[in-house]
């Protein structure tokens, strides 16, 4: 047995329009998977279902916004549809607004705390259950170097991925015993839309990749193996855990 082939099974990926989502639903389906890609721009997930299907995969797209806790049972619905299960969760939709402590306001901490934290959460209970009829499911949240470090403009970001790390845990607790690991990763620094002003200051990318201790910030395709491992049954007795892939920038 191929402990990492996902032939049969089902990823949702949140997020998955760009960045490291779209690389995971890259890896996930060259393993085997199916995804359903949610994001809220249509031609971006257009883009990316026909390069997946143009190698072979199968792939959906679901247009919705996360922004809205409300629409959750809808959108849930809607991502059953095409094969009615869904075996893998990837939790990657985020945002990170980076204001400094004096600018954080009570709207923003809520966008920053509902898709990062809240939505993660409320998404795998709603999935749950159907994953405990089959005995077998996989949660993948995305938490982050603000799980571990605290930077000045990551108030609402730290506290939303400080909160993953735990949420991970607890997720874990509850649901291990129905055959469910729920794990996060917590990539280091990666070159997508979310980091494009940190990347685009030169010396600032090179401050961060001198932290790490392969001496590079990561490339998306670094994320690969990872994904694919928390997402099959070679990660099967390992649950409640936060893998950092980062370089060693938190092994400092
Ligand atoms: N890039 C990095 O270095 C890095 C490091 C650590 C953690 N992360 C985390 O990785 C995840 C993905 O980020 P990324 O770096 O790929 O950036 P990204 O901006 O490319 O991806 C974030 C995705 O979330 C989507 N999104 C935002 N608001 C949404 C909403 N209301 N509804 C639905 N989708 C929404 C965006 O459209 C985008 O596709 C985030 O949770 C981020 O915090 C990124
Ligand atoms: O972009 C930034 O300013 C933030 O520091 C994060 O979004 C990081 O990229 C990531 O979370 C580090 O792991």
């Amino acid at each position: 047995m191929n402990c990492f082939d996902l032939t049969g099974k089902v990823a949702l990926i949140t997020g998955a329009s760009s960045g490291i989502g779209a690389q995971q639903a890259r890896a996930l389906t060259a393993a085997g998977a199916s995804v359903v890609l949610l994001g809220r721009r249509q031609n971006r997930l257009d883009e990316l279902q026909l390069q997946l299907q143009a190698s072979g995969a199968h792939a959906t797209t679901l247009a919705a916004d996360l922004g809205d806790l409300a629409q959750l049972d809808d959108i849930v619905s809607r991502c059953m549809e095409p094969w009615q299960r869904i075996d893998i969760l990837c939790n990657t939709a985020g945002v990170n607004l980076r204001q400094h402590a004096d600018e954080v306001t009570p709207e923003s901490w809520d966008q920053t705390l509902d898709l990062n934290l809240k939505i993660p959460f409320f998404l795998a209970q709603k999935l749950i259950p159907q994953m405990a009829l089959r005995g077998w499911g996989k949660i993948i949240n995305v938490a982050s170097l603000q799980s571990e470090r605290a930077f000045a403009n990551g108030i609402a970001y730290g506290a939303s991925k400080g909160g993953i790390l735990q949420l991970t845990r607890a997720m874990a607790q509850a649901w291990s015993s129905k055959g469910i690991s729920c794990n996060a990763i917590a990539p280091g620094f990666f070159p997508t839309e979310l980091t494009e002003p940190v990347f685009a200051q030169g010396d600032l990318s090179q401050q961060l990749a001198d932290q790490t201790a392969i001496g590079r910030n990561g490339q998306l395709s670094d994320l690969d193996g990872l994904c694919v491992f928390l997402a099959s049954h070679g990660s099967d007795y390992i649950t409640g855990q936060t893998i950092y892939i980062d370089g060693g920038f938190t092994a400092k």
